[in-house]
């Protein structure tokens, strides 16, 4: 094992105390007497992160990953085993949690950095950067109480990332930040990466997770279900949950609800409704021909991002939710192009499409350069059907170049099946 860890966790694990009635455990404090049941949260793990590596953390709800993160974090000591964290290590964990309600934004800061170690000078040197961090204007100044989830998120994370941490541990917790937010603490946490740190990151969002870490751990029942590079390990989840017949969240999730959909509000199969920012996203036709021509037009509002910035992926499902491919401007480094009045548009062409019969949608999202932000989507929208000509064009979802390799074979009229049957 390399010198260089920053965690480590050898058979560790987590039991928690479950009792019947919150009264039973005042009841064990004065008899002295069991009066709960042991709830072994995670149970076994052994891990090794080195230094500057980046672990992402899935799996369903209840598996064991915030008690995860609470433990590498220190604020929940490890009941079997060890945990061993190399650092000064900051965490960003349940919404709120170690702030104090009736103090102000400013107190709070104060505090916040004043637990993660830093004396008197460092905290007044760092408290500005916090303030501007978090962008939160005068009401830094108001107590905490009066606060919506979206700022106190800013704030804690503000604190948690200006200390530049050894250990940067984040919980689903972003995802109640605006999008501006989720993108400026996405990048922040990149840059932290960049700085040399070590990231653990629980997120629901698969595609972030594979964006952000190296490598990833599934959680099952509070053991380790596998662990390696993110890819491998969050396409193994999704098969799985897939297999469960349950929808996975791909990595749309932050910008669900966002917009209706065309099907919800009724509108042209072929046409969605605008947005601020993706503004439309058109199909020429509503029917089309399996190798025939499919196209779609998109158009976004550039706002006040920079053109290098903003890339638009698409994905075609299926009705029955099977994503039959998905890929974006990004990936194949392509750029929008302007049309003026700050409006950027693409067309997205398939010559020859090779999907078979059935009723498919669009997914389209608006992303950034680092391709973990989404400022914008759009779900299950400009639904279409293809036809096929017929059964000589094959079945199933699509189609696949191919061909049939036989020996080439010279028949004679009437010795057809005697000389075929010879071969
Ligand atoms: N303080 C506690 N006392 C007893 N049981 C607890 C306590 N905290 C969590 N648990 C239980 O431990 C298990 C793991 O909880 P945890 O919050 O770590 O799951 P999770 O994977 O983060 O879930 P989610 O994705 O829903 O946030 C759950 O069954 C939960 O009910």
């Amino acid at each position: 094992m390399s010198a260089d860890w920053a965690i480590r966790l050898q058979q560790a694990g987590v039991t928690y105390r479950r009792y019947a009635h919150p009264r039973d455990a005042l009841l064990e404090w004065v008899l002295r007497r069991p009066r709960h049941q042991p709830f072994h949260a995670l149970q076994g793990l052994e891990l090794v992160l080195q230094a500057g590596d980046s672990l992402g953390v899935v799996g369903d709800n209840g598996v064991g990953k915030s008690t995860l993160l609470k433990m590498l974090a220190g604020t929940l000591p490890p009941t079997a085993g060890v945990c061993e964290v190399r650092g000064r290590r900051s965490a960003l964990l349940e919404l709120g949690t170690g702030l104090q309600p009736e103090f102000s934004g400013v107190e709070n800061a104060r505090m916040g950095l004043a637990l993660r170690g830093l004396d008197h000078t460092a905290i007044e040197c760092k408290l500005p950067e916090v303030l501007a961090f978090a962008e939160l204007g005068e009401f830094v100044h108001q107590p905490v109480k009066t606060w919506s989830s979206g700022m106190v998120v800013r704030l804690v994370f503000a604190v948690a990332a200006v200390i530049e941490p050894a250990v940067l541990i984040v919980d689903e917790a972003l995802s109640v930040g605006d999008q501006y937010f989720q993108k400026k603490s996405l990048d922040r946490m990149r840059a932290i990466l960049g700085n040399g740190a070590t990231l653990v990151f629980c997120s629901h969002n698969l595609y972030q997770i594979r964006e952000m870490c190296r490598q990833a751990v599934w959680l099952e029942q509070g053991r380790v279900r596998m662990l390696g590079d993110a890819q491998t390990v969050v396409d193994a989840y999704q098969d799985n949950v897939r297999g469960r017949g349950n929808n996975v969240d791909e990595g749309r999730g932050q910008a669900r609800g966002l917009a209706p959909t065309c099907s919800s509000v009724g509108a042209s199969p072929r046409a969605c409704p605008s947005s601020p920012f993706l503004r439309s996203v058109t199909l020429n036709r509503d029917t089309y021909q399996t190798h025939g021509p499919f196209s779609v037009s998109i158009r976004v509002a550039q706002g006040d991002r920079p053109l290098a910035d903003i890339h638009v992926g698409i994905v075609i499902r299926r009705n029955d939710d099977i994503q039959c491919y998905g890929i974006s401007t990004l990936h194949d480094g392509v750029y929008m192009q302007p049309l003026g009045d700050g409006v950027l548009a693409t067309t997205f062409v398939i010559d020859r499409l090779p999907l078979l019969s059935g009723e498919y949608c669009l997914e389209v999202w608006l992303i950034d350069a680092s391709g973990v932000h989404v400022y914008d989507s759009r779900e299950r929208c400009c639904h279409f059907r293809v036809q096929q000509a017929g059964q000589q064009q094959g079945v199933g979802m699509v189609w696949l170049p191919h061909r049939w390799e036989s020996p080439t074979v010279t028949l004679q009229a009437g010795e057809v099946r005697e000389h075929a049957l010879a071969e």
